[in-house]
């Protein structure tokens, strides 16, 4: 199997790289630059892969189709549904992990990311897969969820798809790393700005609001919004979802249990705590999400802390644990991974 990466000079295009070099599927790996006029080491162009001679092609889509099996787009939103497009054309298996195939309404696309959507006939066809719940099965354009997305439906999933909570009740603190803003520079995460400190940002205009209400309204149709809030935090990988809601009044905590439980049974990488909170230290590292829970029993309320890597369950990994699906590989394969120590 050989695969193509485009983006390789960003972070979610590198984790990919080194992700999927211990694949055991993936005998090549193609890199493929936009801005590139003849064939050109990576250590030449990425600082992050010191004595990489691995080399990077100037990107051309006829070479990519013909010399590999599938293409993951490691680019940014508004750029990703023009370059995929004539793969779509062509038929080719596509795994991106930007914005731009996500929310199935091109006008809540252009209201959201202020750019011109996919068409709506590529949007048709991409198929959000958020891996750990979604069955990929015949998807061959495949839309990898957002970071902030993936730790909130991974943790709300059990209560919103069983009906125990207040729909209207839920209330999301976000916070992330700074890797999560990509590798581009900007005031607030210039070091005196992003080095102890916390910054609250987008206040009620965060892309993966449309995205996160869309999936919520699959499980349950009677889902209408949520409130939720980003803060940027001075660390490198990491996020964490604290979410409140409301129990219905007549749901005790262990339904709540049983809900968490049987979903995620099976589940690799999902693992679902009633007595530990979990850190943000337990996953950065690997494709894990740990989601612990807490009831209030004066007010009735719950909380659920959902903790992942956004580089890598909430892009790169998750994206690898995409293409295993798709290609009915292991779904573990190039994901074995151990967290930071110590
Ligand atoms: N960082 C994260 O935690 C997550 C990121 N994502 C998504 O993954 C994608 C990549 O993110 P990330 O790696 O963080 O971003 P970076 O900014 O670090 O990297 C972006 C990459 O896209 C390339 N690129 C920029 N403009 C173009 C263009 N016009 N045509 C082709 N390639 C282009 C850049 O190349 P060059 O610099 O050489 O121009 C670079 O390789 C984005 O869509 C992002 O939203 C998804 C989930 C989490
Ligand atoms: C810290 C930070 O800036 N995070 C980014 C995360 C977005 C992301 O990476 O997800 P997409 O794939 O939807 O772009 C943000 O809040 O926009």
């Amino acid at each position: 199997m050989q695969v193509a990466i485009i983006g390789i000079t960003g972070y979610a295009g590198s984790t990919l790289y080194e992700l999927l070099k211990k694949h055991s599927q993936v005998n090549q790996i193609n890199l493929y630059g936009h801005n590139l006029s003849k064939p050109t080491q990576l250590d030449q162009i990425n600082d992050e892969f010191s004595y990489d001679q691995h080399l990077v092609f100037p990107y051309d889509e006829n070479a990519i189709i013909k010399d590999n099996d599938a293409v993951f787009f490691a680019t940014p939103a508004g750029v990703t549904s023009k370059m995929a497009k004539p793969f779509i054309k062509a038929g080719f298996p596509v795994i991106d992990l930007s914005g731009d195939y996500r929310l199935k309404d091109p006008d809540e696309y252009l209201k959201w990311y202020q750019k011109d959507p996919a068409e709506l006939s590529d949007l048709q066809k991409a198929q959000y897969c958020l891996a750990d719940i979604d069955d990929s099965e015949g998807a061959k354009y495949i839309a990898n969820p957002g970071c902030y997305a993936t730790a909130v439906l991974l943790g709300l999933a059990p209560v919103v798809k069983e009906d125990l909570i207040d729909l209207d009740s839920i209330v999301i603190d976000a916070k992330s790393g700074l890797s999560g803003a990509g590798k581009s520079l900007s005031d607030s995460s210039h070091f005196v700005m992003a080095n102890e400190n916390l910054q609250v940002y987008k206040p009620h205009e965060h892309k993966h609001i449309p995205e996160i209400v869309q999936k919520l309204q699959v499980w349950n149709k009677n889902v209408q919004n949520i409130e939720f809030m980003t803060t940027l935090v001075p660390l490198n990988k990491g996020i964490m979802c604290t979410m409140f809601m409301k129990l219905k009044s007549n749901i005790e905590m262990d339904k709540v249990q049983h809900a968490f439980d049987s979903l995620y049974a099976n589940s690799k990488f999902v693992h679902v705590s009633m007595d530990d909170l979990p850190t943000i230290k337990s996953v950065v590292g690997t494709n894990e999400c740990h989601v612990g829970l807490s009831f209030n029993s004066s007010n009735n309320s719950l909380m659920i802390v959902s903790v992942i890597d956004n580089m890598i369950k909430g892009a790169a990994g998750q994206a690898i644990q995409n293409f295993n699906h798709l290609f009915d590989f292991e779904e573990t394969d190039g994901l074995e991974l151990m967290h930071v120590l110590p």
